[in-house]
């Protein structure tokens, strides 16, 4: 009740709010926006007004946007009792089919029941037994890499989909046309395309598009929000359909979703626990693959884009594990460059720049400031990336920064890109481990370079970003050429399992205890 009334006399006066631009009659700060790329307009508006917590409004819904790791840290982390929730845009999450991905439920027991499903498999712990497979994956996309460079971007889409298919239901993907691959894309696809920022906003303000006849134009939202739920209803499906007749074969090997049904074989396995683990194991196709995947697209622009820092790593690779095998963890310790590389990456460019949005379930001041209840609370992970002070120079590609004067790494693992708080990305440590073993692997065996015209000069790169919830690049011109002049798949081939039998009893010898991850 307090709440409330601080809440009316901030809006009223304006007082106790954080600054933003003055917000228009209805529309709000729509129009301030900038469509493309939000992150910018806010971390702009930060800059601008001096305060790391600025407020906007947008079609009635009050948002509050966290430009930096402190604000974020003190109320997504110490006051995560409060800033846990989502914001409920009911009439786009239930239209699209989301409402099953826990990434959307709301705080409460449900969601609970879902991280606890995740965590079981993909805590710092549980996701070290992944590593042999994310390593195999790794070498298979070489091998995909070296047949078909231009298709790059394809293959870290399969990549990352075979690595969390694998986890969560022991899934074997052979190929970038595998069935449940293309699956995965298109509903990831549809869902990125969803829950863009201002069309949430815009749809759920206006609820009336949904049932616009075909033939409007705009109409074209409530074709797309069929086919969403048409999609998501058949990955939910099939992941433990999947499971299931492997199971009942005893053909599947460790993953998610046989864990959680032995786990739990004495309880009631039907009703809510069969709908949450049909549900977490959809969540993790979705919100899994298109990050990861994202991530490596900026990871090829960066290497593309900076010669010098490709040249660093392949050196650091040379002298510490040759060129007689493929790198694997047992290596990680020893190159500190390629852990900068991954974190740079993460930081140059965070693929979810404003994270998915946190909301509070009760009132709250800070600093002074008015957050009412039900508020929409963004960390802009793209602000924090653009700290001058933590960052000099942000808009250069430089892993330096995560090297100390000894040329170890720092301490700073650029966890805002994987959010904040209780809503943490539950996939973070897999996620990091597919990072790297993709990254070293590539690092190891290719060279990227920028691609030539007809008259032998390179084409200038002038990245295109997406924008959606996840923002990456567009597939760019480049050249992918082996380091190796005289490599071919099948030398490739002998060279990955030359690796793999040199270096298989290492995850035995080396329990978790030599864990080296980056939180
Ligand atoms: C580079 C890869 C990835 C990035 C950058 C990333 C980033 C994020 C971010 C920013 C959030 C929102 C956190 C918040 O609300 O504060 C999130 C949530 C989530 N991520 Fe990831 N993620 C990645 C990979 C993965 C993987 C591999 C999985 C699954 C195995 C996964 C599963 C999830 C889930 C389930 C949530 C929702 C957590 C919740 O609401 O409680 N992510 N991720």
């Amino acid at each position: 009740q307090v709440g409330n009334l601080l809440w009316k006399k901030a809006r009223k006066t304006r007082q106790l709010l954080p600054p933003g631009p003055r917000p228009l009659p209805f529309l709000g700060n729509l129009l301030d926006i900038e469509a493309h790329a939000p992150w910018i307009s806010y971390a702009e508006w930060g800059a601008m007004y001096g305060c790391d917590l600025v407020y906007s409004r947008v079609l009635g819904q009050e948002i509050f946007v966290i430009n930096s790791e402190k604000v974020a840290k003190d109320l997504l982390e110490k006051r995560a009792y409060n800033y846990s929730d989502r914001p409920y845009f009911d009439h786009v999450i239930d239209r699209f089919g989301l409402s099953f991905s826990s990434v959307f439920l709301p705080y409460g027991d449900l969601w609970r029941m879902h991280r606890r499903l995740f965590q079981q498999s993909f805590r710092n712990y549980a996701s070290l037994h992944y590593r042999p497979m994310q390593l195999r994956k790794a070498r298979q996309l070489l091998l995909q890499l070296l047949s078909t460079p231009e298709s790059y971007a394809d293959h870290f889409q399969t990549y990352a989909a075979a690595i969390v298919m694998s986890a969560v239901c022991g899934y074997e993907v052979t190929s970038c046309t595998d069935p449940l691959v293309m699956m995965a894309k298109q509903t990831v696809d549809l869902t990125v395309g969803a829950t863009a920022p201002r069309k949430v906003a815009i749809l759920n303000a206006f609820p009336f598009l949904f049932r616009l006849p075909l033939w409007l134009p705009g109409a074209n939202v409530k074709h797309d929000a069929f086919r969403c739920r048409r999609s998501t209803q058949n990955m939910l499906e099939t992941a433990y359909r999947i499971v299931q007749e492997k199971m009942h074969l005893r053909t599947v090997g460790p993953c998610m979703v046989s864990d959680s049904l032995r786990r739990f074989k004495n309880r009631d396995a039907t009703g809510k626990f069969e709908a949450a683990i049909k549900d977490t194991s959809a969540t993790a196709f979705c919100a899994g693959s298109e990050t990861t995947s994202a991530t490596l697209l900026v990871f090829l622009l960066a290497m593309v884009l900076h010669p010098r820092v490709q040249e660093r790593a392949q050196l650091e690779i040379d002298s510490i594990v040759g060129t007689n095998r493929l790198p694997d963890f047992s290596d990680r310790p020893s190159l500190p460059y390629i852990d900068a590389i991954v974190r740079e990456t993460l930081r140059w460019h965070p693929v979810a720049p404003l994270g998915v949005p946190h909301a509070t379930t009760s009132a709250d001041v800070y600093e002074g400031y008015c957050i009412p209840k039900g508020a929409t609370v963004i960390a802009n992970a793209w602000a924090m990336s653009r700290n001058e002070h933590k960052y000099p120079n942000p808009s250069e590609f430089k892993p330096e920064r995560f090297l100390t004067a000894e040329g170890k790494l720092n301490h700073d693992t650029v966890s805002f890109a994987y959010g904040f708080g209780r809503r943490i990305c539950v996939g973070r440590y897999m996620a990091d481990a597919s990072l790297w073993s993709a990254i070293v692997s590539l690092l190891a065996e290719f060279r990227f370079t920028k691609a030539q015209d007809t008259c032998g000069k390179d084409i200038k790169i002038e990245p295109q970003w997406t924008s959606g919830s996840t923002s990456h690049p567009l597939p760019f011109p480049c050249h992918i050429v082996a380091r190796s002049p005289d490599m071919t798949s099948e030398k490739l081939a002998q060279l990955s399992r030359q690796s793999t039998l040199h270096r298989g009893g290492w995850y035995k010898e080396h329990p978790p205890a030599s864990f080296v991850g980056p939180f």
